[in-house]
């Protein structure tokens, strides 16, 4: 039995769109922040690892348990969820006009086993005025998405180009997930 140790329903909105089968188990662990871990790769690996290996119950040991982290690098910055309008505001601005990176950590706890991967996808945004930034914050959506914008969403008007897989952005890889359990020999 699949485990998903996330509370995102992007997530699992993803999983049900290959026919997974799986169960939510989200954690409430403590994960490493930018202040912690300023290399984009590095960060959302260990978080994906971190939720995974939280969501473990001694006793199930034939469950595979998947975690994920995204975050939005930009100019040696990294940007997780904002914790309020004000930040929100601070992401767009700069996200505005430019070309940033998003990095999802994937992590698959298999008994003692741990397998991951890192994908990395490059956004293009287009330059956005104040009163576009601040209606787009009214609208409630940056909140709980890293970078503080949804590309599946209404900011999907202010994505430019992509370079790399569009899931990735969303919250999951699907591709480098079906790699990586084909190399854990793991069925979705
Ligand atoms: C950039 C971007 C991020 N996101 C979301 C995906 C993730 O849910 C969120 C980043 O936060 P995460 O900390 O990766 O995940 P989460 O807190 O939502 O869920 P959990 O830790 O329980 O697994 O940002 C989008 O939905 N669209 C986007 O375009």
């Amino acid at each position: 039995m699949l485990i998903l140790a996330s509370a995102s329903p992007r997530r699992s909105e993803l999983l049900k769109q290959i026919d997974c089968k799986f169960v939510c188990r989200p954690t409430d662990c403590a994960e490493i922040s930018p202040l912690q871990e300023n290399n984009p790769e590095e960060l959302v690996k260990q978080n994906a690892i971190l939720k995974a290996t939280a969501a473990v119950i001694a006793e199930n040991k034939d469950e595979v348990i998947l975690g994920a982290d995204t975050i939005v690098a930009y100019y040696g910055q990294i940007y997780g969820k904002p914790k309020d309008d004000d930040e929100a505001y601070f992401m767009l601005k700069n996200l505005s006009g430019h070309t940033h990176q998003v990095y999802t950590g994937i992590a698959l706890v298999c008994g003692e086993k741990i397998y991951y991967d890192v994908a990395v996808t490059d956004v293009t945004m287009k330059e956005l005025t104040d009163a576009e930034i601040h209606s787009y914050i009214k609208s409630g959506e940056p909140h709980g998405k890293a970078g503080a914008y949804a590309i599946q969403g209404l900011a999907s008007v202010f994505i430019k180009k992509i370079n790399g897989c569009y899931f990735n952005v969303v919250g999951l890889p699907l591709s480098c997930l079906y790699d990586l359990a084909k190399k854990a020999d793991v069925k979705l």
